[in-house]
């Protein structure tokens, strides 16, 4: 499913927060959305999983206007992990990872045996399988974002939202969930702090700063030292990994002090 952001502007006590953000994630397709903080990415995402109503524009669902949809509909289609996600009811792992079927039930319908056997297979995937018993509330950051993660994807979703979905988790952890959003053929829309990590994981990424989009395209037409200057006020070298080929960030932090 395609997911286009046009002209997106969101205002709120008279600030102008996005100022015309047009961004394309072609079906099947992982574009990332980096910027500074306070630039407006999670803002972008909340429009997308329709927390938030755009001052101006449209998010399209491939042609259709997705402020037009009835909210069941679209919440069949999209799925996010944002920020906020989580839930202060001690749920176990496994009841929260079937709270992801829940746009697709009618009523108190049970869960089917193919349901049971997605929510099982999401649950493998993001490494929480032994700790279906567990209450969430139990668990740490990292295992609880994972649990999340099991959650969007047992939804089935044809769009994935996520806000940086990294944040807490081991690097090991790291690796495996962006791996898996090249592999599972959803498209995706998701923010991420660590540019490295986005030049490995995503087909193209889209810069914000200050609300608008000041440069989208493959990691490594987007990822430039002038750019990370620029933007992010930071000096870096590009190189190319030396396994992957990726365009890769080495910063430069200040000199140390010189030691009396
Ligand atoms: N409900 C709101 N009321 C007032 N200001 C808001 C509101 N939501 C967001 N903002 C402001 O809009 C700007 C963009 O916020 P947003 O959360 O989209 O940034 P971000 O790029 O996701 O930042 P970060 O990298 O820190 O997560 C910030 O300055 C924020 O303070």
């Amino acid at each position: 499913m395609d997911l286009r952001l046009d002209r997106l502007r969101v205002e709120i006590d008279g600030s102008e927060i996005l100022r015309g953000l047009s961004l394309d994630v072609p079906s099947g397709r992982v574009v990332g959305l980096v910027g500074p903080n306070g630039s407006g990415k999670s803002t972008a995402l909340r429009c997308v999983y329709r927390a938030l109503r755009p001052s101006g524009g449209t998010v399209w669902l491939d042609g259709d206007d997705l402020s037009a949809m009835p909210l069941r509909e679209s919440a069949r289609s999209v799925a996010a992990l944002t920020q906020e996600s989580g839930s202060d009811l001690d749920f176990t792992v496994a009841e929260t990872v079937a709270l992801g079927r829940t746009p697709h039930l009618r009523g108190n319908q049970p869960l089917s045996a193919r349901e049971h056997e997605l929510c099982r297979r999401a649950m493998e995937l993001m490494d929480v399988a032994h700790l279906a018993d567990r209450g969430v509330l139990g668990l740490s950051g990292g295992e609880r974002r994972r649990v999340l993660v099991a959650r969007a994807l047992a939804q089935e979703p044809r769009v994935l939202v996520l806000d940086e979905p990294t944040n807490h988790l081991d690097v090991r952890h790291q690796v495996e969930l962006l791996s898996l959003l090249r592999t599972t053929g959803t498209t995706v829309l998701v923010v991420l702090h660590d540019l490295n990590l986005a030049a490995a994981a995503c087909d193209r990424i889209g810069v914000l700063a200050e609300g608008a989009l000041v440069a989208a395209g493959t990691p490594r037409e987007v990822l430039t030292t002038e750019l990370v200057r620029e933007v992010f006020g930071v000096d870096a070298a590009v190189v190319d990994h030396p396994l992957t080929g990726d365009p890769q960030l080495l910063y430069r932090l200040a000199p140390r002090p010189v030691s009396p």
